[in-house]
């Protein structure tokens, strides 16, 4: 109908005008008032339900490092999914919008190749101080090109909640701080341009991440790994011999 035909002119206009050039010139852009109050609330609302029901786990370090404790690197509660699931509808609407605007994007970005993206992240900062120390979200080339998060948190103060997503970016003097307001989009390349980390949180913090992925490079990272695991695997078998004649 007419609502959706303004929708997909407007995700046009929104893409073309503002997200494509910043993220060629700065390297990261967000923009307010995706979803409009009404979507944007019911997407609030089934995350709150979410995270009330016990959905939302600790989130996982890759490999944990003795003696540090893993919430003070890391202190959101995740949830990975698809949309597909009952109580996600309105979540499955926003990904379905980000979905189309990262498209007319993608064509325009130089980068032909991106097509896929990870399932949704709903994460949740419980405001006990905790933060994301900074990183890099793709350091070594394992495909992800587009960070996208959609954050959900209406009368946000930084000063007396923290929780601001500051962005280092790459050979740049000044560092970005963005606040995690209700109903905005933020975009940024998901390598080494765009180191950032979460300053503590001090009320509770939602948002939805999704990466997109270059699918050359994502099919080279699975390569890669596969090839690791094919390594590992050689170097389990040359060595059963010895297991049994005691060389090495
Ligand atoms: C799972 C995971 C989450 C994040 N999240 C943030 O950086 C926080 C962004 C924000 O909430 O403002 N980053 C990485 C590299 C991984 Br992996
Ligand atoms: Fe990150």
């Amino acid at each position: 109908g007419c609502h959706g035909h303004l929708h997909r002119l407007r995700l046009h206009r929104l893409a073309l005008e503002r997200l494509i050039p910043a993220l060629l010139s700065h390297g990261f852009c967000y923009v307010d008032g995706l979803l409009g109050d009404l979507a944007g609330s019911a997407v609030l609302d089934q995350v709150v339900e979410m995270h009330r029901s016990g959905q939302l786990q600790d989130g996982r370090l890759a490999g944990s490092i003795p003696g540090v404790s893993r919430k003070s690197i890391r202190g959101d509660q995740i949830a990975w999914v698809s949309g597909s699931e009952r109580g996600c509808e309105a979540i499955s609407f926003l990904l379905n919008l980000i979905d189309r605007l990262i498209s007319v994007c993608a064509s325009r970005l130089g980068d032909k190749a991106i097509r896929e993206r990870s399932k949704a992240m709903v994460a949740c900062y419980p405001g006990n101080g905790a933060g994301y120390v900074k990183h890099v979200d793709n350091p070594n080339h394992d495909g992800r090109r587009l960070t996208c998060i959609y954050y959900l948190n209406k009368n946000w103060n930084p000063k007396e909640h923290g929780g601001v997503l500051r962005i280092f970016p790459e050979g740049k003097l000044y560092v970005a701080d963005i606040k995690p307001l209700f109903d905005r989009l933020l975009i940024f390349w998901s390598d080494r341009r765009n180191p950032h980390e979460v300053q503590p949180s001090y009320s509770t913090r939602y948002a939805i991440t999704v990466w997109y992925f270059d699918s050359e490079e994502r099919a080279q990272a699975k390569k890669r790994f596969r090839d690791l695991t094919a390594v590992t695997k050689f170097r389990a078998m040359a060595c059963a011999p010895c297991r049994y004649h005691g060389a090495h």
